[in-house]
């Protein structure tokens, strides 16, 4: 069994950026730099946010944090976005999600120039991805394709079984796995909740990408032996022996799944972070794209 270990991989990217941005600003370019917006103040989008902010300053990129009150208005919020899509000095941004339940997602998301859209979430940059076009590619399907590349996990002709069709995971990374080249050319189904027999699926998977956000969902009962675990699913379960109040578990009962896979990704440590390195690499592209 081997762990597919995000951190480190991520750190490696990370390196790797911070190595461009100094050649960037060796032939007098200015760097990349990422805005995030951010309404309200959940718990785990605070967290998220502040490592990518965090993230941009140690690998010598520019960062702003736009942060709005929860009670922020759907037109505060697009007057924002309009004022980031002309604002010349972003190179891309993000809008945190989920947003309050008073403002429309899918208007937020639209209203989000594509070319400054390094969440890959606009429907033009999901529509290239779809196609094969270079674009975009949203941070986590980006990062869980990045990890199985370093890896060099064979997903030719595999059986991939994704769990959970969300827009910014389920449904893309069901595309990118089905797509020409390596990693990709996987045979894929795109389980969900109303799939009917889904244990049967599992079992004859080679691949299990599990984004449902269910703690411990997927048992060791479920898979076959060899098989590779991909864990996306990050759930905030309340303890208070922690020192934070709470503990991080992924949708895999890693201790029994890891018996019996070949490759797997730890919760935390796994994809979470290749999230973060995927989105400062799309920045990155962004810049050199405005650098022309
Ligand atoms: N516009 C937008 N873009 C996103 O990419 C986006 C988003 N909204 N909303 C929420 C999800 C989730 N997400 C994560 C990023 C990093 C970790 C991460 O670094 N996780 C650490 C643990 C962090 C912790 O302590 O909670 C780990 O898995 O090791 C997790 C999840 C980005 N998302």
């Amino acid at each position: 069994m081997e762990i597919l270990d995000g951190k480190k991989i991520s750190n490696q990217i990370k390196e790797e950026i911070t190595v461009e941005v100094e050649q960037m600003k060796e032939r007098g370019e200015k760097v990349p730099h990422l805005a995030a917006v951010l309404v309200g103040n959940d718990g785990a989008s605070l967290t998220y946010v502040g490592s990518k902010v965090r993230s941009c300053k140690k690998i010598g990129f520019e960062s702003t944090l736009i942060h709005l009150p929860e009670e922020t208005t759907e037109e505060d919020l697009l007057k924002q976005v309009h004022q980031l899509n002309n604002d010349p000095a972003i190179d891309g941004y993000i809008v945190q999600l989920p947003l309050p339940k008073h403002i429309d997602e899918e208007k937020v998301l639209m209203a989000v120039d594509p070319d400054k859209d390094v969440d890959g979430f606009h429907p033009t940059n999901f529509g290239k991805m779809a196609l094969d076009m270079e674009t975009f590619i949203s941070a986590t399907p980006f990062g869980i394709m990045e990890l199985l590349k370093r890896y060099n996990v064979d997903t030719e002709g595999k059986h991939t079984v994704v769990i959970g069709r969300s827009h910014i995971v389920g449904r893309p990374i069901s595309i990118l796995m089905s797509q020409k080249g390596k990693p990709g050319n996987s045979t894929v189904t795109l389980a969900h909740s109303r799939t009917k027999n889904l244990k049967e699926l599992t079992l004859q998977a080679d691949i299990v990408i599990s984004a449902l956000g269910v703690p411990k969902f997927l048992k060791d009962d479920m898979v076959k032996d060899g098989v590779t675990v991909i864990d996306v699913g990050i759930t905030r379960v309340a303890d208070d022996t922690k020192e934070k109040g709470y503990y991080i578990t992924g949708d895999v009962d890693f201790e029994s799944v890891s018996k019996k896979a070949s490759f797997i990704t730890p919760v935390p440590g796994g994809v979470g972070p290749m999230t973060i390195a995927m989105l400062l690499k799309n920045t990155l592209l962004a810049r050199e794209r405005h650098n022309g």
